[in-house]
């Protein structure tokens, strides 16, 4: 499946809500991929003088992975529809959305592919974890053995990429069925777990949507600037932006984002 973006589609313009100009915050210091207040000069200024190269075009693919029933597809519906479900159907295989935002002005879309957490349909999400730049691992804070299970999603995700240019999130979900003790234990383990990792951890709640967009916006911003900055490490970017200016007034690319649900694999 292919998304052609041309420089000769014409999309709307990002949804209001889905701007992002200020650098969005961590969750906890103690295991964040960055603890940047803001954000750096050399991000700003290139954004300004439009010296972004391809990043404006891209697709980043998200993967997001973990056990059954952790709530990985409630945590995507609930960014993407502002909806949520108290019933449980499971993913069989993969499906995906995409988002566009738009960071420091310029556009960037997420590719966020929801993978089946039971086993037997695991083999058929493995073939989808190639090109991922950044891996979402989830586990239900209220559920010790999804966390520990956590470290072989990671093994698995990273046999198909290359884990020098991966992004990688830990998010504990489901925090609304965790009282304020029971979640503070589990946070100790959850944050070590990520720093062994070397992941970013969130903790959240599809139901209330508790800290849902801050974590979103964040896996955004840091896959946009993770993009810029190796777009500026290339000599002779050349300023796309002055050549192809994108009319924004018609067409719909959700009406071309085509669902996938794939049968599988017993
Ligand atoms: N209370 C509460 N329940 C949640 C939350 N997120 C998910 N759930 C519930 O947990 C169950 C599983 O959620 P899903 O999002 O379908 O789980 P999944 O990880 O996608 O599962 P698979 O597709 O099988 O891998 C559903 O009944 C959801 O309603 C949450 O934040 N709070
Ligand atoms: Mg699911």
């Amino acid at each position: 499946m292919s998304y052609r973006v041309s420089s000769m589609s014409v999309l709307p313009p990002v949804r209001k809500d889905r701007i992002i100009a200020e650098l969005p915050k961590c969750y906890s210091k103690d295991a964040a991929l960055h603890t940047k207040d803001e954000f750096t000069k050399k991000v700003r200024t290139a954004c300004q003088e439009q010296r972004t190269g391809t990043v404006g075009f891209k697709i980043s693919k998200v993967i997001v992975v973990g056990d059954l029933a952790v709530g990985k597809t409630c945590l995507i519906n609930r960014f993407c529809k502002d909806a949520f479900d108290k019933n449980y159907k499971a993913t069989i295989g993969v499906d995906f959305e995409m988002e566009r935002f738009e960071v420091l002005g310029v556009p960037f879309s997420l590719q966020l592919w929801d993978t089946a957490g039971q086993e037997r349909f695991k083999c058929i999400a493995s073939t989808y974890y190639r090109g991922a730049q950044t891996v979402i691992i989830v586990f239900d804070v209220n559920d010790v053995a999804s966390l520990s299970h956590t470290k072989q999603w990671l093994i698995d995700a990273m046999k198909e990429n290359d884990p020098t240019n991966i992004q990688i999130f830990l998010v504990g979900t489901k925090k609304d069925l965790s009282s304020p003790a029971q979640y503070a234990l589990m946070e100790k383990d959850a944050i070590k777990v990520a720093q062994e990792m070397k992941a970013e951890y969130w903790a959240l709640s599809s139901l209330t949507g508790e800290n849902v967009k801050e974590f979103f916006f964040r896996v955004a911003t840091l896959a946009f600037e993770a993009n810029l900055l190796a777009e500026l490490e290339k000599s002779g970017t050349r300023q796309i932006a002055d050549i192809v200016k994108i009319n924004s007034n018609s067409n719909n690319l959700n009406a071309a984002s085509k669902k996938k649900q794939t049968n599988c694999c017993q």
